[in-house]
This record gives structure tokens, C-alpha cells and sequence, in this order.
């Protein structure tokens, strides 16, 4: 199975960031990928008061990368859009997966809310806007299970083990828009992390760049393999990176050093 991550800067206009994710998903099709993955808000990255309104997961957000994915018989992992929420004060932070035929496979909403307060470098509190999903997801792609997550779900190592759990993936995805503050000296090591401990791959898609009001995010998207080692990553601009994952590879690892099956729970 070949993939790849998209990396994007996402600003206010829609239309730009949905062109360019296209745009991204078309090289990755050129590219021979067979699941391609766009990062965590790819609608849009910029002030609150300019946010889209939010729509179902079969608006125009959704039907739009159903058309992509069927016009290039890839499967496409849409990132994360604003999805019409409990009330009118939240959304859900959302994630969509369409097969090759354009058909919704799956749907993931953000479990994990960023609510964070470090003086002088972050202050984020998205639990005032999003509502938190309640439900993991995992999702069969080409006969191989891909859980899903978004971003601050990084930090939560329980949650991919239930993935890999009751889910048996393999691949494990993480939509991002990494503050850059914290993906300096986090990012890399929790997604190897998570990689080596579930003995899966891990496929990272991130947003690149400055957003308005006062957003920097790292970038540095990355495909990993089960031994923890990455196998591709992303310069720092608008581009996608490509890796070929060898499920036979991820059997011997967890053959030869049967964590998972190692446990004492
Ligand atoms: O966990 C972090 O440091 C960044 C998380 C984040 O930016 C997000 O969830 O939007």
C-alpha cells in the first residue's frame, strides 16, 4: 500500500484551502498513492469570527472530496472540517474518509480539546467552540484497518491502544495543526511513540505555516513505520510525502517483539 500525507496552510478563504487540497490530492494520485490524508482544519485556519458555518458531514465540504476521491480512484482522508454541532455555540471538529468510489467510509469526531494555557505562547481553549466526540473509529481500507484521531488525540496514548486494540489497526492517522510551540519538542517523539508502543504505522498530515490572528503551526508531516522509524517526511512548505508501507514488515515486527501480546493487563 503506497501513501501519502498532505501538508497545507489553510487560511480564509475556503475556496483557496479546498482547491489546494485538491491540488495536493492530485499529486498524491500521480504519485501511485492508494489513501492520501489532508490535515486538521483544512476548510479553514483563521479567526473565529470568520469561521464557516458549519455544515452536516454530506454538505459541501463533505460532497466536494467525495467528487476528488471518486475522480481519482484514490481514498482520501479529508482531514478535519467545522461539522454542524450539538448547539448553536459548538461544532464538532470532524473527520471524513470516502473509498475510491467517493462513498463516505467513515466519520471521526475530535475526542480530545485542546484546552491550554502556557503565559506568553499558547492560550487555546477550544472546548468553547467544539464539542468533544465520544466514539473511536476505526476504518477498513483496501482490507487493512486505519484508526482515526485528530491532533491533540496525540497526547492520549490510550487511545490508539484501543485502536490497535479492539480495533486491530495497523495504520494509525493523526490530522494536525500542531502549534509550532509544542511540535518543536513534541511532535516527532509522541507519534514514534505511538508507532513503536501499537506496533503500528502512523500516517501525520499537518498544517505548514502562520495563521491569522496569531496561529503558527509546525508542520513536519511524516509517515512512520512500526519499528519507529520515518520513513518520509515533509519539507516546511505546501507538499505531500509519499511512503510505501510493508504490512508483512509490521507481522514480523509484532512477531519478534511481542509487546502487545507481552502486556499484563
Ligand atoms: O497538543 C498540542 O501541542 C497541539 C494540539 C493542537 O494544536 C490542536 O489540537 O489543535
Amino acid at each position: 500500500m503506497r501513501v501519502a500525507v498532505c501538508q497545507l496552510n489553510a487560511r480564509e478563504d475556503r475556496s483557496a484551502n479546498l482547491a489546494m487540497a485538491r491540488d495536493l490530492l492530485t499529486r498524491a494520485a500521480d504519485a501511485g498513492a492508494d489513501l492520501a490524508v489532508l490535515p486538521e482544519y483544512t476548510d479553514y485556519l483563521g479567526p473565529a469570527s470568520g469561521a464557516p458555518k458549519p455544515e452536516p458531514v454530506d454538505g459541501e465540504y463533505g460532497t466536494f472530496f467525495a467528487d476528488v476521491a471518486r475522480e481519482l480512484g484514490i481514498w482520501v482522508h479529508a482531514g478535519s472540517f467545522h461539522e454542524t454541532g450539538p448547539d448553536a455555540d459548538h461544532i464538532y471538529n470532524t473527520s471524513l474518509v470516502f473509498n475510491r468510489s467517493g462513498e463516505l467510509a467513515a466519520a471521526y469526531r475530535k475526542i480530545h480539546l485542546y484546552d491550554v494555557e502556557i503565559p506568553g505562547k499558547v492560550s487555546f481553549h477550544e472546548s468553547r467552540t467544539v464539542a468533544p466526540g465520544d466514539t473511536p473509529v476505526v476504518v477498513d481500507i483496501d482490507g487493512v484497518p486505519l484508526g482515526l484521531s485528530i491532533c491533540y488525540d496525540l497526547r492520549f496514548p490510550e487511545l490508539y491502544r484501543r485502536l490497535a486494540d479492539d480495533g486491530a489497526a495497523k495504520l494509525l492517522v493523526v490530522p494536525a495543526a500542531f502549534m509550532a510551540h509544542t511540535g518543536r519538542d513534541h511532535w516527532e517523539i509522541l507519534l514514534r511513540a505511538r508507532a513503536i508502543e501499537n506496533q503500528c504505522y502512523v500516517l501525520a498530515a499537518g498544517q505548514i505555516g502562520n495563521h491569522e490572528p496569531a496561529r503558527t503551526c509546525f508542520g513536519r508531516s511524516m509517515i512512520i513505520d512500526p519499528w519507529g522509524t520515518v520513513l518520509a517526511q515533509a519539507p516546511d512548505t505546501t507538499t505531500i510525502a509519499v511512503a510505501d508501507l510493508d504490512l508483512d514488515r509490521l507481522e514480523t515486527i509484532r512477531l519478534e517483539l511481542p509487546s502487545l501480546a507481552n502486556r499484563r493487563i
